[in-house]
């Protein structure tokens, strides 16, 4: 909305069949042009009607239907249009007879048959007084009392259930841009009702489902909205930039086996059920070709639907060449194609058309063409596979050789880098993958190309023709797979520049993308924190026997009160029962929380940060450093917080021993100063920096490597990830129990006021001379059996949560995403956009022109099913 003159008031009333509508214009639909339509819907239903209106805006149905008597269920998801539409609903008296709700209109249908049924309305009891005649009314009863005469005796007349209105007559649907798309939200809602409600709708209700159309006339009208929402029904969503949906109609057509311009349940379920073959594209080609249902193709039939895509611009085709005579036989030949045959007709079909095309623009029959002439060619042939950039550069094929002209191998050339895409891409993500640095030139892909297939795919003219689009021309690059995106995703746009704003070292980094990286670390801490706790809790066990393994010395002979983790265990659950495990879970979650979330989130950010962002790797001295701080981080900040936390313990104990008041935490840093709180941090150091360092660099190429994360747009499973992330914890806690174990040793000491040991290194030699190189490796499987499911499961939760609640302003690495990755839309869309494959072949136009120039087809009336 622009005010474009006067003053701002949006609040506006409006008057429209002896209504009056009031409404903020800003904020609801409103069109006074709809006034035809909203008259003609209210003057079809009956009084004692009830109406459903779906999509209700604020009631220029539901108001003066109500005015005439109907019931009404009002319905709209914004809740300004509810609030106006409540407002009408009063404003025009009409309170009793219309109820108004705010939700979604699968939901309202799918609710309102049964609320009308339980709760139904009074039933109709005739034309409602206007506000003259009620005030008349008012007059003649209050002069009556006045001159003292009887009132008219006001009879309660006694309603009968079966008189209440308690079946929807009709819905109303006027949302033309995808109302359509809500009609499947009616199936199935009688069929759980109770047998006397399902009698009741033995008549079912009309649906009033606007769309919208372009045609004008009736017939075509119906034709056009029925075959829009077939495409809606089969078209993959946001995959329409290079497949139009004229393109999709093509299936209509061929579903429509009654040619009725009608696609009935029984044929979309067919339709259906030839689109899982795994030779749909061709299968659609040959009943699009079939006009005639004989179930073969002749002569006639191939060149009428073929000229059907051909205009008098487009470079013609000869029918009566040789090769179309090897297939078909002479012209007008008794020779037809039954289904195999004409697949291979098919395949060869664009083979040939380059040749022609090739012929037909060489008129001086040199052996060469213009790179404009190329272009043509190109574009008709499968402009539609190929993306905005490299059809722009199509011409500059010419430069691969001098003489700034194309030759009829380096079209062959192209053409066959086209019909192998599928196969370029398989070669070139699996080398790139493979690739120490995440690139590859063009002796990798030949290379790659002939270690996988067996006779050669691919020749160094073709090899040199796919870099050369994906390199914009610079020979002799390596390239990531990002730089083939252009060549391999018809869909593909230029980026904007921020693989510039990103990388490392780049100081003019501007406050929005700070402030972004700040909250997006903020986000992932509280989700680590979230996941930190989650593992925690499932390990707490393992973790409650690890401390009481480590905490008993061996150094008094005879006093071993466990012998091993399992027999720790087993007396824990005998001595404590099942809760014991459990003892002192909550201040252990406070304590864990943050510690996780600070180590993931350093990690991410550094490995964010030293990330190459078009192949996305990091090299091992970065990954290195990234879990290294990552540890080292969290020792830093929680370090303190661990020692107040015993501090605060032992103060407790004593303080309950004396009776006095405990001190608090406050008091307690003071008194300990910067030197204090760091105390025995160089243990912690030496054990969570290698953890760290070795846990995050195995943890991902466990997943890159090991379970190929991302490679072919494969993600990982909940098993994979829990594996990944469990196996990685055991190298690194197993390595860094020595640290472990002289901490543990050193923070009981401090907590018990002991000075047995004098420092780190002194309790390492301690612990070596005294209980030999073994102790100090005591409660190492514990420490693994522990620590791997702990990480297992708080990188689980954690990589679960960035995928189900993404922080909403994550800026999403680029990717290569084409027809191989896709696999978020639903199969059977994919299959239509598949089963179009050959067709589109025959002509990037198919559709369009076949659909311009396609009779109007006869249709059977409508019906409601
Ligand atoms: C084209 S307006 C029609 C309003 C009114 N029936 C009229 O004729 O002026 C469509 C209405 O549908 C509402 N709407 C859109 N999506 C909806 C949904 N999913 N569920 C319910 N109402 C929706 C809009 O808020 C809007 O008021």
């Amino acid at each position: 909305m622009e005010l474009l003159a006067g003053e701002p008031e949006y609040v506006v009333e409006h008057h429209e069949s002896d209504c009056r509508f009031t409404f903020d214009f800003t904020k609801v639909y409103w069109n006074s042009r709809l006034h035809t339509e909203h008259e003609r819907l209210v003057h079809m239903f009956k009084p004692e009607e009830v109406i459903a209106d779906v999509f209700a805006g604020v009631g220029p149905f539901a108001a003066p239907a109500a005015k005439k008597g109907c019931a009404v269920l009002a319905n709209d998801l914004n809740p300004e249009s509810a609030k106006y539409l409540s407002i009408n609903v009063t404003n025009n008296r009409v309170t009793d007879l219309v109820r108004v709700t705010c939700e979604d209109g699968r939901e309202f249908i799918q609710k309102s048959v049964g609320r009308v049924w339980n709760e139904p309305f009074a039933p109709y009891s005739g034309p409602k007084p206007s506000r003259v005649q009620e005030e008349k009314e008012r007059r003649r009863l209050q002069k009556l009392r006045a001159e003292g005469q009887a009132l008219p005796e006001t009879v309660d007349v006694e309603v009968k259930p079966e008189q209440l209105r308690r079946r929807v007559s009709h819905f109303v649907m006027n949302l033309p841009d995808s109302a359509i798309q809500f009609l499947d939200a009616f199936r199935g809602i009688l069929s759980d009702a109770d047998p006397n409600m399902r009698e009741a709708y033995e008549a079912l209700p009309m649906i009033h489902c606007h769309c919208f159309t372009r045609e004008a006339e009736p017939d075509k009208a119906e034709a056009d909205i029925r075959r829009e929402s077939f495409v809606n029904a089969i078209a993959p969503k946001g995959d329409l930039t290079k497949i139009g949906r004229v393109q999709f109609a093509i299936l209509f057509r061929v579903a429509d086996t009654s040619r009725r311009g009608l696609v009935s349940w029984e044929d979309f379920v067919v339709f259906e059920t030839v689109l899982k073959r795994p030779d749909a594209d061709y299968w659609m080609a040959f009943q699009y070709f079939d006009t005639d249902h004989s179930g073969f193709i002749d002569y006639n039939e191939f060149r009428s639907v073929m000229s059907a895509s051909i205009t008098p611009e487009s470079i013609p085709f000869d029918f009566d060449c040789d090769w179309v005579q090897l297939y078909l036989g002479k012209k007008n030949g008794t020779h037809v194609l039954g289904y195999n045959e004409f697949t291979q007709l098919m395949k060869g079909l664009q083979g040939e058309r380059l040749r022609q095309a090739f012929k037909f623009l060489d008129a001086d029959q040199d052996g060469f063409i213009l790179p404009d002439q190329f272009k043509r060619i190109v574009l008709e042939i499968a402009g539609h596979k190929l993306s905005e950039a490299v059809i722009d550069r199509l011409p500059t094929l010419c430069t691969l050789s001098p003489g700034q002209r194309i030759s009829y191998s380096e079209v062959n050339a192209f053409y066959n880098v086209i019909k192998e895409m599928d196969m370029v891409e398989r070669i070139i993500r699996e080398a790139t993958a493979k690739s120490k640095d995440g690139r590859i030139d063009q002796n990798d892909f030949l290379n790659h190309a002939a270690m996988h297939s067996r006779y050669s795919l691919f020749t160094p003219m073709e090899a040199s023709i796919v870099f050369h689009f994906a390199g914009r021309g610079v020979p002799g690059q390596r390239l990531s797979l990002l730089d083939f995106g252009q060549l391999l995703d018809p869909r593909w746009k230029a980026p904007h520049s921020h693989f510039e704003d990103d990388k490392p070292g780049q100081s003019t980094v501007s406050a929005t993308s700070l402030m972004h990286k700040f909250f997006s670390s903020s986000y992932n801490f509280a989700l680590g924190g979230i996941a930190g706790a989650f593992g925690a809790t499932i390990v707490y066990p393992i973790d409650m026997v690890k401390t009481r393994m480590q905490n008993q010395r061996s150094t008094v002979v005879g006093q071993m009160l466990y012998k091993n983790s399992l027999d720790c265990a087993k007396k824990i659950l005998r001595n404590e029962g099942f809760l014991g495990f459990y003892r002192g879970l909550g201040p252990q979650l406070v304590g864990v929380a943050p510690e996780k979330a600070i180590k993931l989130t350093v990690n991410d950010l550094i490995r964010g940060k030293a990330m190459d962002p078009e192949t996305g790797r990091i090299k091992l001295g970065w990954e290195l450093f990234a879990g290294g701080a990552a540890g080292g981080c969290q020792v830093v900040f929680t370090n303190p917080l661990e020692i107040v936390k015993i501090r605060l313990q032992v103060q407790g104990e004593a303080a309950k021993l004396e009776g006095a008041v405990p001190k608090g935490a406050i008091h307690i840093v003071r008194q300990l100063g910067i030197v204090g709180l760091y105390k025995g941090v160089s243990a912690c150091l030496l054990r969570d920096v290698p953890f760290s360092a070795i846990y995050f660099p195995v943890y991902s190429h466990l997943k890159s490597d090991v379970f190929q994360e991302g490679y072919n747009g494969k993600q990982l499973s909940f098993v994979e990830t829990l594996s990944a992330a469990a196996l990685a914890g055991m190298p690194a806690a197993y390595l860094a129990t020595p640290a472990d174990v002289v901490k543990t040793r050193l923070q009981v000491e401090a907590k018990q006021g002991q000075t047995k040991y004098n420092g780190l290194r002194d309790a390492f030699v301690k612990i070596y001379r005294e209980e030999g190189f073994k102790a100090l490796f005591k409660g190492g499987p514990a420490r693994v059996i522990r620590s791997s499911p702990q990480f297992g499961f708080t990188l689980l939760g954690y990589e679960t949560l960035k995928k189900m609640i993404p922080y909403p302003w994550e800026e999403k690495p680029p990717q290569v995403a084409t027809a191989l990755t896709s696999r978020s839309d639903d199969l059977a869309r994919i299959r239509a956009r598949n089963a179009l494959k050959i067709l589109l072949d025959v002509h990037g136009d198919v559709g369009r022109l076949a659909a311009a120039s396609s009779k109007p087809l006869s249709l059977s009336s409508p019906k409601l099913s």
